[in-house]
């Protein structure tokens, strides 16, 4: 694949109008007694018809045959996705961390090649996350997937993806995210093979862009920079596999007909791309460094203000400035529960142990902190200003904790030694 010359609109939780054939938006009315060109007008909802309107989400298809066109629904096998906090499993005390999970593991496509590493919550109550490695070397062909279970934010760690879904096309290489909303179908090819990534599934409610308080009002991601697809509709013949995720289980169906056959929609639940190089971050100017929230791209809340479902937080390339200062995160326990994974580069805390593909969990008021190496470098090095560059990790924080699988436990690619990078850690006192 050549670099993508998709057209994208730009803008979180716009208002979009697109038709992929001119004239086929009917005007000053969502349902009109005959759609224009005779297709059919249907509805998504993301949110309660009622939520508060600055989160509402909704759009309107007009497509050549509806959703209803399936056929009936056999049982589709997957295990190795799992769905919330799986009770009868062992929640280790203790950090934890991952290799990078192994790409030749995941012999199928997007959907075959998905494995859950953690999850919490419970996807009936519409609260927690998921957090999934995708494992892939074939691209979806005549498949095409729908997760009624919540939205999923893909964060792709090697490869691009090449993404159709009901609203079009978005192409997302490392280094950009996109988020699918609930219910949306999507397929996805990979034009260089064998890819790995990370997936957010999110049970709660829809991610969206922090409050920025004090921040003002630019700063952090900003919203113009969020891309939704232009409309466009596929004229592939042949039957299509429709695979569902339906409360935790997994549905196959056939649709005689592509279901990418939206020729037109208008409004605001649509799939969005987004660069984190784009991402404007904050960091201090003076001493210290601020709680990692500040590297907040999108947050999912829960019930209690303040104290998220899930924050998805990067730590980009950035300059390190502050003077007498211990510059990289500080020894901590947390309230939240923290599940990181590594695009590229080196992350400043654990400069050799945690590597791109890999993974670590630090569940709520387990300690953690800058390894050995780390440490002393840290606190011995000149502080002259320090450009911390090609390196992109995230965070998928949640108020609950994080439930490892099997796959997680007994995979592989656990990594039993991780509590030795921190075991060198004397006692130095010198009163
Ligand atoms: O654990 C981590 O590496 C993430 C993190 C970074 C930071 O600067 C402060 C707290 C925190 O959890
Ligand atoms: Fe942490």
């Amino acid at each position: 694949m050549t670099e993508s010359t998709l057209r994208y609109q730009s803008g979180f939780g716009n208002e979009h109008a697109t038709e992929a054939v001119p004239g086929a938006l009917p005007h000053g009315r969502n349902s009109p007694q005959r759609a224009p060109f005779e297709l059919y007008a249907e509805l998504i909802s993301g949110t309660a018809f009622t939520a508060p309107r600055a989160e509402n989400r909704r759009t309107w298809m007009y497509r050549r045959q509806p959703s209803v066109v399936t056929g009936a629904y056999q049982p589709y096998d997957q295990k190795a996705w799992l769905t919330g906090a799986p009770r009868d499993a062992v929640m280790p005390p203790e950090p934890l961390r991952w290799a990078p999970f192994d790409i030749a593991a995941g012999a199928g496509d997007f959907i075959d090649g998905m494995h859950t590493v953690a999850a919490n919550g419970d996807a009936e109550a519409q609260s927690g996350i998921a957090a999934h490695v995708y494992l892939c070397r074939q691209s979806m062909q005549q498949r095409a997937f729908v997760n009624a279970d919540g939205e999923m934010l893909i964060v792709p760690q090697q490869g691009r993806l090449a993404l159709t879904t009901e609203m079009g096309r978005l192409d997302v290489k490392p280094g950009e995210i996109v988020l699918i909303p609930r219910g949306v179908l999507f397929k996805v090819a990979l034009p260089d093979g064998a890819s790995r990534g990370y997936v957010c599934e999110n049970y709660g409610a829809q991610f969206r862009l922090p409050e920025l308080g004090p921040i003002g009002s630019n700063g952090l991601a900003n919203p113009r920079d969020f891309l939704a697809p232009v409309a466009a509709f596929e004229d592939t013949p042949g039957e299509v596999e429709i695979v569902k995720k339906f409360g935790g289980r997994f549905w196959r169906s056939t649709m005689k007909h592509s279901p990418f056959n939206v020729v037109a929609w208008h409004g605001n639940l649509t799939p969005l791309k987004y660069d984190t190089a784009n991402f404007m971050t904050i960091g201090s100017i003076s001493f210290d460094h601020p709680d990692p929230s500040i590297f907040t791209v999108l947050t999912s809340p829960s019930d209690t203000p303040g104290t998220a479902n899930c924050d998805f937080v990067i730590f980009p390339p950035r300059w390190m400035v502050a003077e007498d200062t211990f510059r990289p995160p500080w020894y901590h326990r947390n309230l939240m529960s923290e599940f990181m994974g590594l695009v590229y580069g080196e992350y400043d805390a654990k400069p050799q142990g945690f590597r791109p593909g890999g993974a670590s969990l630090h569940n709520c008021m387990v300690p953690h902190g800058p390894d050995e190496e780390a440490f002393e470098k840290a606190s011995t090095t000149q502080l002259t200003p320090h450009k911390l560059d090609n390196t992109l990790a995230f965070m998928f924080e949640s108020r609950l904790r994080f439930i490892p699988t099997r796959f997680a436990m007994e995979g592989g690619a656990l990594d039993a030694a991780y509590a030795t990078c921190w075991a060198g850690l004397k006692d130095k006192f010198k009163p």
